[in-house]
């Protein structure tokens, strides 16, 4: 089932949760709704299921407005963060309490509930624990339950509220892989909500940024994290650095500092800010804080060299007389790297992105170089 959200507003008392939320959800689609805390993901998967109304604009299932549609009838499938499991009831009964509640005429027999409750299980690999109860289970055993019992209806949608948000880390990362798996062999259209950019990006076929009520940006893990349209994509989908600049012929300038800027998107004169992850810049040693280099002075704090990379944490220096303008950069190096240059903790080096990501400092417009 395909899902279309059209200009959704939803406020409570004088705030804003939801401002002006369109969005295409196509058949078979997983995708992430990702956002900081507060900025209204649950409310957009509410309304969609039906447990909460808009104030106005629609959301049409296959084309059709829901908003006469009780969420009993939109065959929807949820699992929460905290998805209590009926605590009384053994997995089998959980997984099997949907069919049972259906009415008489649509109600499968108990052989039938019987053998969709063993597919379910086999499905979400845990067929051995049917006879256990919640209490005996793990977390993430937890979460798979809840998961086969939400798939227990044949929902047309699956609507995941930070599924995994109340597991460890090393859980997490597995069970976000096998539902990948699990959404490839079912195709059911699925949005699930996350504030963890690694879990959307890595799970989902779309991911749709949201910020304070609205959608700053939708596109495939790809295309956010490669092209992100505002700054605000740029910073909530990783690490990053900034450089305060001023675009000067095919140059930044950044304080006393230049940094290379070959794109023609700005005038002469805009100020920009520009961006580099840490594994887009480079160091290079500047033991006298030469003048007129290309680079940003800085001097490093701490080098973290625990696996292949190493994480070098730097403080800004403000031009040649080496005071600190109070700005600090992360960057990644190959460990390789660091014994070449021959870097350690005090030294003045210059920063170099080999990629700079660069937004008008007041707009939105972005450009590469
Ligand atoms: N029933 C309600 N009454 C009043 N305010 C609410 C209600 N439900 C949500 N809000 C507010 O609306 C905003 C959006 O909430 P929502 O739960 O959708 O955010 P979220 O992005 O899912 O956040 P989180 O990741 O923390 O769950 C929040 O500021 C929240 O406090």
């Amino acid at each position: 089932m395909s899902i279309q959200v059209r200009n959704i507003r939803k406020a409570f008392g004088d705030f804003v949760a939801l401002d002006d939320v369109s969005l295409d959800f196509p058949t078979g689609e997983l995708v992430a709704l990702l956002g900081p805390s507060g900025c209204g993901k649950t409310t957009l998967l509410r309304i969609i299921a039906g447990l909460e109304q808009a104030d106005a604009g629609q959301v049409l299932l296959d084309g059709e407005d829901a908003s006469g549609t009780h969420v009993r009838e939109r065959q929807v499938g949820f699992v929460f963060q905290h998805y209590a499991l009926f605590r009384h009831m053994s997995v089998f009964d959980n997984v099997a309490f949907g069919m049972r509640m259906k009415p008489r005429g649509e109600r499968p027999s108990e052989r039938q509930i019987r053998d969709k409750v063993h597919e379910l299980l086999a499905l979400v690999q845990l067929d051995w624990l049917a006879d256990r109860f919640p209490t005996q289970l793990s977390g993430g055993q937890r979460q798979r339950i809840a998961l086969a019992r939400a798939l227990a209806v044949e929902p047309r949608v699956l609507l995941l509220d930070e599924p995994f948000g109340a597991l460890d880390a090393k859980v997490r990362k597995e069970l976000r892989r096998w539902l990948r798996k699990l959404h490839d062999e079912l195709h059911i259209t699925s949005i699930f909500v996350t504030h963890d950019q690694e879990e959307a990006l890595e799970v989902a076929d779309r991911v749709v940024l949201m910020d304070h009520g609205h959608v700053e940006q939708t596109g495939t893990p790809e295309e956010v994290y490669r092209h992100p349209a505002t700054p605000f994509v740029y910073g909530f989908l990783g690490a990053v650095n900034f450089f305060h600049g001023r675009v000067d012929g095919s140059a930044l300038r950044v304080g006393d500092d230049v940094l290379p800027h070959a794109s023609q998107e700005f005038d002469a004169g805009a100020e920009v800010i520009a961006f580099a992850r840490p594994h887009e810049l480079d160091l290079v040693p500047d033991e006298q804080g030469d003048a007129g280099e290309i680079g940003v002075g800085a001097r490093i704090a701490r080098i973290l060299a625990f696996g292949v990379t190493a994480r070098i944490e730097l403080d800004g220096l403000n031009g040649l007389g080496g005071k600190s303008s109070g700005q600090h950069f992360e960057v990644e190096l190959t460990q390789q790297r660091v014994a070449e240059l021959n870097l350690a903790e005090g030294q003045r080096v210059r920063l170099l992105p080999s990629r700079l990501k660069v937004f008008e400092r007041n707009g939105t417009t972005g450009a590469s170089a």
